[in-house]
């Protein structure tokens, strides 16, 4: 795995990081790895990163787990709407969302209007995989994760159809998908 850039590749991604003049936003499904890709992506553009999910916790003093179980999930809605808003309002860098994020309509239309949304898709199969890596998806602990995956994927596809732009999150080194990201905003500017 290379982990350095070339000077041409480092004149590129400058080239394309002074054209994205808009929050890089990644949108799909738990476990597609936006936090992990979204961190990586961020270097790549030497910009800041924030994962919503974090802000939420940091801004509630609690876990996801936690806001999930003693307030519910529309608190935890609400609470995603407002930080995401104020990420838009910053007008950079790269932000994760949370998985449910984009489902939510003014959540939805906030990333829309203001920054650039990127569909990050892989199948059920490595989502099923990559989510039993850790067990703090609240959402995942009532079920079978498999079933649960399946159902909100169908369900949420119509939302995260609306991202102008998709990449496939596949099994390769996370920083060819990171580049793949970068590929994929720079046709579409
Ligand atoms: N392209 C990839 N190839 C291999 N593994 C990956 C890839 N992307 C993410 N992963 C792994 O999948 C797991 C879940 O990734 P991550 O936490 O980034 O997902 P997420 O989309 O942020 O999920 P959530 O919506 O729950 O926050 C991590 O263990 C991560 O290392
Ligand atoms: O898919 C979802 O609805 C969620 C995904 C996570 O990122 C967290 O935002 C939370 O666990 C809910
Ligand atoms: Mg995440």
């Amino acid at each position: 795995m290379r982990h350095t850039t070339s000077p041409t590749e480092a004149d590129d991604l400058r080239a394309i990081a002074r054209r994205i003049k808009r929050p890089v936003v990644l949108v799909g499904m738990m476990g597609v790895g936006k936090s992990t890709i979204g961190r990586r992506l961020a270097g790549l553009l030497q910009t800041g990163f924030v994962d919503a999910d974090d802000a939420i916790e940091d801004a509630a003093q609690l876990s996801v787990a936690e806001i999930f179980e003693r307030h519910g999930e529309d608190y935890f809605r609400d609470g995603e709407r407002r930080v995401i808003a104020r990420l838009m309002d910053e007008g950079s860098g790269v932000v994760a969302t949370g998985g449910g994020a984009f489902c939510n309509e003014q959540t939805r239309a906030s990333i829309l209007q203001r920054g650039i949304a990127v569909w990050l898709d892989c199948d059920i199969e490595t989502l099923v995989e990559r989510t039993a890596r850790k067990s703090h998806r609240p959402l995942l602990q009532t079920g079978d994760p498999r079933e649960i995956l399946t159902r909100l994927h169908a369900e949420r596809k119509q939302f995260y159809e609306q991202a102008p732009i998709r990449v496939v999150s596949d099994d390769g080194p996370h920083a060819e998908t990171a580049r793949d990201i970068l590929e994929a905003i720079d046709r579409w500017l």
